[in-house]
């Protein structure tokens, strides 16, 4: 079993993307500049929020934290989204989810610039990504190809299962897998709360990834000898013996499942740092207008 470790890949492509800011700071004088919204103080958004905030400081970008009240109207978030759409400034930014109830994120989430979109929760960046044209890609999906890609995991011909129908990784997610590329060329099945005998699809899967958010919900008897296996969840659960007050499970019960791998990500340390150095990895790709040309 060998473990993928998302906490020293993320280091790498952070390496590599410090070393082009440096480049591009030599040419221009500039630094990519990443903003982030966050409405409300909610415990696991705010550490998300903070963590790209360092991110963006160790790579040696420019970033802006913009915390609103949770009281905030739709349209103050929309004047926001406005001014940061019209800020030469900026290169990217994302407003972090989950919104408070009173806003529709889907307005929210159109309002932005597909230009701007690092996160590419935008239809235009999730129908482009669909067609196989340039896009911003979701940073965890992004992050996961980035995985198997630099571990040299085989995936053409593989079943890939995902656990999972999110507009934010499992839809991308198995779109990802299926696409004529590599990683990809998988045969993929998509799972999800209506499945009917779900272990029945999951221990088909050579590659199975799982993005449920329910801690520990995949188990040994669902997983097939040799799998792949792609931890996505990242649940807090409280913990009084910790410093923190919680600790972090994943979607997978890893001390009973690892064994039966040939990789798998751990959690902590496996796919969210990679999800932080792709959205990284993305906010380089708007300073640079390798997406859109405008
Ligand atoms: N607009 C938007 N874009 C997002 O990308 C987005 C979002 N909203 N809302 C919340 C989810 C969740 N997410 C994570 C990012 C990093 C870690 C991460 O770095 N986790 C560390 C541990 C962090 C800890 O200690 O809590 C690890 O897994 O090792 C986890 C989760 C991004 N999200």
């Amino acid at each position: 079993m060998t473990l993928l470790d998302g906490k020293q890949t993320a280091e790498t492509i952070k390496e590599e993307i410090a070393a082009e800011v440096e480049a591009i700071k030599a040419a221009h004088g500039k630094v990519p500049h990443l903003a982030a919204i966050l409405v409300g103080n909610d415990g696991g958004s705010q550490t998300y929020v903070n963590n790209k905030v360092l991110a963006c400081e160790r790579v040696g970008f420019d970033s802006t934290l913009i915390r609103m009240e949770d009281s905030i109207t739709e349209e103050e978030l929309l004047e926001k989204i406005e001014e940061l759409n019209n800020d030469a400034n900026v290169d990217g930014f994302i407003v972090q989810l989950p919104l408070p109830k009173h806003i529709d994120t889907e307005k929210v989430l159109e309002a932005v610039n597909p230009s701007k979109d690092v996160d590419g929760f935008h239809p235009t960046n999730v129908g482009r990504m669909v067609a196989g044209l340039k896009a911003f890609l979701p940073a965890t999906p992004y992050g996961i190809l980035q995985l198997l890609e630099r571990y040299q995991i085989e995936t053409k011909g593989k079943h890939c299962v995902v656990i999972g129908r999110s507009n934010i990784v499992g839809s991308p997610m198995s779109i990802l897998m299926a696409k004529n590329a590599y990683p990809g060329n998988c045969t993929v099945t998509i799972c999800h709360r209506h499945t009917e005998n779900l272990a029945q699809f999951t221990k088909q899967a050579d590659i199975l990834i799982a993005a449920v958010g329910i801690p520990e919900f995949v188990k040994a008897d669902m997983v097939k000898d040799g799998a792949v296996v792609i931890d996505v969840g990242t649940t807090r659960v409280p913990d009084t013996t910790r410093k923190a007050g919680y600790k972090l499970k994943g979607d997978v019960l890893f001390d009973e499942v690892a064994p039966k791998c040939s990789f798998i990500t751990p959690v902590p340390g496996g796919v969210g740092p990679l999800t932080i150095a792709m959205l990284l990895k993305n906010t380089l790709s708007a300073a640079k207008k390798e997406v859109y040309h405008n």
